[in-house]
């Protein structure tokens, strides 16, 4: 199983237990929004059928529930997981990433299963994804599917847990259904990657025309606005590991190489929760607390990360605590990423031990915009 699975729920991640998302649709639309960029719906009458050559999806079945006035209670007793109905529909689960465009062959019939993202989880077949755990969605305009971006937790020896990235691939009836998910998930505060439009086919594009013209029927996704953080990282930290543990571990939550994320076999650049950073490498101890004292808020508004141990946290918060304009300083948000030797100020302020989860707790900007002076106090 990849994700959680109903059947189990002791393999849910505890993150689930609370979520500020939670509320209206309305509610979760927060100030700071941003359109992203527009997203061209399917060219009407010829592209339409041309794609519909396409379908397999059994369109007497297909529930399509957009609850807008009225919220369905998800209660599952097995799972013990509440939450309210935001959208239903027929998805393909393409597994294995190995179907090309939004084709499904009739072997793939039996993959397709009913959907519903609550205001806490995607939920198929006996499968739940805790919406804590998601960071972001991959989407292209005018396509048919999307793919979900998670570090679900994963039980290994002795009932330990680790996260593991999962990449997960849905195929929509039509383009129209896979831009409401989309929409969906960017109401629900997750970050929408708006990815160039995958090559067509000689033939397709023939048929679709352009992408242009009358293609402004759909409102633009709405997605949070892309965070601008400042990193300071110890390269020193954890005997010499936290560079690698930076890189390996938590840089590709915030951010992915153009080469890592693939979708229709073509590859795109994206951010995968849309950060825009600046790492810096301390040199010398004491760097750590005069970059936090002469840093720039305009330049880097949405707060500071710090990665390395005890001693890096302690220089930033001293840092920002000794800035004539104090005011500000103690309200810039300030996140911890452990890759020191001994973690244990993150793991009592946060209670996390792992660079994964903090970096999760970072992009879902619930920890990160804790002042110093209340973490201290
Ligand atoms: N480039 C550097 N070279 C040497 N020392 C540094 C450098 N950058 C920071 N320091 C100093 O190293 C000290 C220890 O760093 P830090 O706490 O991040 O790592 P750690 O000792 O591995 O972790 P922990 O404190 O959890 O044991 C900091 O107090 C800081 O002053």
């Amino acid at each position: 199983m990849e994700v959680a699975d109903l059947e189990n729920p002791t393999s849910r991640s505890s993150s689930q237990k609370s979520s500020r998302r939670s509320g209206s649709r309305r509610s979760q639309k927060s100030a700071g929004q941003q359109s992203s960029p527009t997203v061209f719906p399917e060219k009407k009458g010829k592209s339409k059928s041309s794609r519909q050559k396409h379908l397999v999806f059994d369109n007497k079945d297909s529930k399509k529930a957009k609850n807008n006035e009225q919220k369905n209670d998800v209660v599952d007793e097995k799972s013990n997981f509440s939450g309210y109905e935001i959208y239903s529909g027929k998805l393909f689960f393409d597994k294995k990433n190995r179907i090309t465009g939004d084709q499904i062959s009739a072997n793939g019939k039996a993959d397709i299963s009913d959907v519903r993202l609550t205001s806490k989880a995607l939920i198929w077949g006996s499968s739940l994804l805790s919406l804590e755990d998601v960071i972001s969605v991959s989407y292209s305009s005018g396509v048919q599917h999307f793919i979900v971006h998670a570090y679900p937790s994963k039980k290994y020896l002795f009932g330990k847990t680790h996260r593991v990235r999962k990449d997960l691939r849905f195929i929509a009836p039509t383009v129209e259904e896979a831009i409401s998910w989309v929409t969906c998930f960017a109401e629900q505060n997750i970050y929408v990657n708006m990815l160039p439009l995958p090559p067509t086919s000689s033939t397709e594009q023939d048929l679709d025309g352009p992408l242009s013209g009358a293609l402004f029927d759909h409102p633009p996704i709405k997605c949070r606005t892309p965070p601008r953080i400042l990193v300071i990282l110890n390269p020193r930290s954890g005997h010499g590991r936290s560079c690698k543990v930076f890189h390996d571990k938590a840089e590709p939550i915030f951010k992915v190489p153009s080469d890592t994320l693939i979708m229709q076999a073509s590859t795109y650049c994206s951010a995968l929760a849309g950060f825009h950073m600046e790492v810096v490498k301390t040199t010398h101890a004491g760097h750590a607390k005069s970059l936090a004292s002469t840093f720039d808020f305009s330049a880097f508004p949405d707060g500071i990360v710090c990665v390395g141990g005890d001693g890096i946290v302690n220089e930033v918060f001293n840092g920002l605590l000794s800035r004539s304009d104090r005011a500000e300083a103690v309200s810039i948000p300030v996140g911890i990423i452990p890759a020191g030797s001994d973690n244990s100020l993150v793991w009592t302020v946060l209670g996390v031990k792992d660079p994964i989860s903090a970096s999760l707790l970072i992009v879902k900007e619930e920890k990160i915009s804790t002042s110093p002076l209340r973490l201290f106090s």
